[in-house]
């Protein structure tokens, strides 16, 4: 395909989006009905679909229209480039501009301070009480593609080895500035999940953020660890390989939790997947990584930007204090818990510990990690709590 057919492509699959269809499924049904598209096709279309979402408010502003085509003109105009070059109508281009679009890119005109950082009007003065002087930063970090991060699983060989697992299959990586053992994906990302060092579990996928937050945490030698919002295991699988102790996964949606076995097979760590009804409050550690808005990561799931609301926030907000009350309640004395989310709203970090620990005085809060969306990670809160004896 050439590159203005890719762009109506894109405007296609955009269309969709806007309508009701997620973006992967939106892809994936263009994908059936293009077999002529070949892989670099569909990683390039994937590519523009999803930079015109992360940038939805500014690209519909300059584009003058919250549409496939308008985000495209817009994502064209933003980047410096010239839509006309691209617009054309010859062979499978678009449809050359209209008067009014080009009219409307010829006035320029000034676009919304929500749009200009690309968060929904709502959320824009919430988001800057939140995140105060780091605010621009952070939303400006959720325009942009994220990295690949990959863990190395220590029990299956070292960084120097892990380099050159996937140098061998044309993966360059780089080491992570300050979290030791985290290596930044620089070429062929789309390889990683089929290379041998993938496939071996010398290397695992997993952000930067989780990986800081799970060396940050205190886990004793020989320790009894729950991690009771485990998900496909992902903190779980990292407190294995890291630390000398027992590491049990529980998750409400069980199977959520299907892939943790095979996964810790690879990784050559043993995780025992439990149910609700044999939990007991045995545990030195609980971790309770609450389902949450996802804020932080909203740059690889930019769909959910935009499709955010004020109830939505309350919903988890509801969940959240539910959740760190069951998982605190599995913890023994003298334990500790471990309450994160990838959100980057008070209402979801620091207002949940407040409640926790104010109807729950035998809960002390101790440490907070607090990351924001930046070049070097997801956007992460974690805080450990203790319990007296
Ligand atoms: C943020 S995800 C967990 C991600 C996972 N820990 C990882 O690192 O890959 C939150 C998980 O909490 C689970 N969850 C939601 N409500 C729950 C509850 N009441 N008790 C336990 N788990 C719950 C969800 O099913 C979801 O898998």
């Amino acid at each position: 395909m050439t590159p203005a057919a890719r762009v109506a492509a894109a405007i296609t699959v955009l269309d969709d989006i806007l309508t009701d269809r997620t973006a992967e499924k939106a892809l994936s049904d263009w994908g059936r009905n293009s077999r002529f598209a070949g892989s670099k096709d569909r990683a390039a279309l994937r590519d523009l679909v999803f930079d015109a979402l992360r940038k939805r408010g500014s690209c519909a502003a300059l584009g003058g229209s919250l549409t496939g085509r308008g985000l495209m003109i817009g994502l064209f105009a933003s980047d410096g480039g010239d839509p006309a070059a691209m617009f054309t109508g010859e062979g499978h281009a678009p449809d050359a501009l209209t008067d009014d679009e080009a009219a409307h890119l010829a006035a320029n005109p000034g676009i919304s301070d929500h749009d200009a950082v690309d968060l929904p009007a709502w959320l824009w003065p919430v988001w800057q009480a939140d995140l105060g002087d780091a605010a621009v930063a952070a939303a400006e970090t959720l325009r942009h593609r994220a990295p690949l991060y990959l863990r190395v699983n220590q029990r299956r060989g070292t960084v120097k080895d892990a380099i050159a697992a996937l140098a061998a299959e044309n993966i360059t990586v780089s080491a992570h500035p300050t979290q030791e053992g985290c290596l930044q994906v620089d070429t062929n990302p789309r390889r990683v999940k089929l290379s041998e060092a993938f496939e071996s579990g010398l290397v695992e996928v997993q952000d930067a953020a989780s990986q800081i937050a799970v060396a940050t945490m205190d886990v004793p030698k020989g320790a009894q660890v729950l991690d009771y919002c485990a998900g496909g295991g992902g903190k779980a699988l990292a407190i294995a390989d890291q630390f000398d102790c027992a590491v049990t996964a529980h998750d409400v949606a069980t199977q959520r939790t299907k892939d943790i076995e095979p996964r810790a097979d690879r990784a050559g760590v043993q995780i025992d997947v439990v149910t609700t009804d044999v939990l007991t409050a045995i545990y030195d550690v609980v971790i309770a990584d609450a389902p949450c808005s996802g804020s932080g990561t909203w740059r690889r799931n930019p769909e959910e930007k935009w499709s955010f609301t004020p109830d939505k926030l309350s919903n988890f907000n509801a969940l959240q204090g539910d959740v760190i009350v069951d998982a605190a309640s599995y913890v023994k004395s003298g334990g500790t818990l471990y309450y994160m989310t990838c959100s980057v709203f008070s209402n979801e970090n620091d207002a949940v510990i407040t409640r926790f620990t104010e109807n729950h005085p035998e809960w002390t809060a101790q440490d907070t990690l607090r990351l924001m969306p930046s070049d070097t990670s997801d956007g992460f809160f974690l805080c450990k709590l203790t319990k007296s004896e």
